[in-house]
């Protein structure tokens, strides 16, 4: 046995000793797919080579060489992403993301063609893709307004592209053989004081039910509704707040996307997973890391992560989680973000996975002494040696050897590119 092996040897002992079989903790988190987000290849900025700036109150910051300037590039670099991260995982796109431009044709149109060597090329790889349609970054993003514009025309124009990503993700889920999760999130809001909540959340309201008024089978297409609490230039009011997708997902039957980033900073993502699965179904997660607001910072295992990560696995329906990474880092070598947030999120899943069952033991017996005693000394238990293994047995580099690998290819690709 090598060192990995031997110290994985000890550590499945030492949870055998906490109640814990790591051997099916292991299991339990292969069986997890995490939706890579393509966009952080690109700083969201996608291939329409229009030259739209980014825009809907999102930002990007950093210049590090070597951003993915088409589709093609993008891939090769979620390739090199993919080989570090262990496991089988999705990717996830923007709905500007595409292959090629058509002559005459813009989102509203969009359609599988435009997308067609994404769907080759997750075919290849037997991945599944989901596919966000883009509201912001384009002409028609008027005033900072898209699906709760009040002009008809421009409200038409972003009905016509989210049911162009609906039809893109039905087909991707027919062909991959997995349902593709279409997240809707508008970047509609209000920089100051608005004198009309209402009547651009009733326009909202309806033309998200124009957008999903097409039924497609679930085992092809979900749909998923993102609230936000602020972004730059909507500071005073989002449209598309958390009471109102909470309430549209409830009503309308979608999932809610929770993403981390998006609520006040002392707001407990995790605590909303138990709540919502009481009366939800499903959810879709964007994981992300905001330093002092949605500054979608690369994830780090921070006490957030764990918990949220705790709380989507400890009461058996991770099935009905869909994890998806939501960040945007050009300060740093971007393939590096992906691997670095995505093992991150995966050892935060397997803490969670490998929870010893005495702090719910304690908590049932009303025990909150012993509870806390058992929350705490679980952080020092051997999980590390359990995510070495993970990574031996999966294939990939476990410790920083997945950086030489990144280091090779930006030397050779993202250096050259200008
Ligand atoms: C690019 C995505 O649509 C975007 O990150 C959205 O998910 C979001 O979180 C905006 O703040
Ligand atoms: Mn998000």
């Amino acid at each position: 046995m090598n060192r990995i092996e031997q110290t994985f040897a000890l550590a499945r002992e030492r949870y055998a000793e906490c109640g814990v079989n790591a051997d099916a903790a292991l299991r339990r988190l292969a069986a997890i797919p995490l939706s890579i987000h393509a966009w952080q290849g690109d700083d969201v900025t996608g291939f329409e080579n229009t030259g739209h700036t980014l825009t809907g109150g999102c930002q990007v910051t950093g210049n590090y060489p070597g951003r993915a300037r088409n589709a093609g590039e993008l891939r090769a670099d979620l390739d090199v992403a993919l080989k570090l991260i262990p496991g089988r995982h999705r990717v996830g796109l923007q709905g500007h993301q595409v292959d090629r431009m058509l002559p005459g044709v813009d989102r509203d149109g969009f359609t599988l063609e435009h997308f067609s060597g994404w769907l080759e090329w997750a075919k290849g790889k037997g991945i599944g893709l989901d596919l966000a349609p883009a509201f912001y970054s384009h002409p028609l993003l008027d005033h900072g307004f898209s699906l709760s514009h009040p002009d008809p025309g421009i409200r038409r124009f972003w009905i016509d592209h989210g049911r162009a990503c609906r039809r893109i993700g039905a087909e991707f889920g027919r062909v991959l053989g997995t349902p593709a999760v279409c997240n809707f999130w508008a970047p509609d809001g209000f920089k100051d004081t608005p004198a009309d909540r209402f009547g651009f959340r009733l326009r909202l309201r309806d033309a998200l039910d124009a957008c999903f008024e097409e039924p497609f089978a679930p085992e092809l297409e979900r749909d998923a509704v993102e609230s936000k609490l602020f972004g730059i230039g909507t500071e005073s009011c989002t449209v598309g707040s958390n009471d109102f997708y909470l309430l549209y997902a409830a009503q309308r039957h979608k999932m809610p996307c929770f993403d981390s980033g998006h609520f006040h900073p002392t707001e407990s993502v995790a605590d909303k997973l138990p709540a919502v699965f009481s009366l939800i179904d499903e959810v879709l997660l964007h994981i992300s890391r905001g330093v002092h607001w949605d500054s979608d910072h690369v994830t780090v295992l921070n006490d957030e992560l764990l918990s949220i990560a705790r709380e989507a696995v400890a009461y058996g329906y991770q099935d009905k989680v869909h994890f998806a990474l939501d960040y945007f880092d050009a300060s740093i070598n971007r393939v590096a973000a992906w691997v670095i947030g995505a093992r991150d999120f995966q050892k935060a899943l397997l803490v969670a996975l490998l929870e010893p069952p005495a702090a719910r033991e304690a908590e049932a017996r009303w025990d909150f002494t012993a509870r806390l005693a058992a929350q705490e000394e679980a952080r020092s238990l051997p999980w590390g040696a359990v995510w070495e293994y993970f990574c031996l047995t999966n294939d990939v580099p476990a410790g920083l050897g997945f950086l030489d690998e990144i280091r090779i290819y930006e030397k050779q690709v993202l250096e050259v590119r200008k």
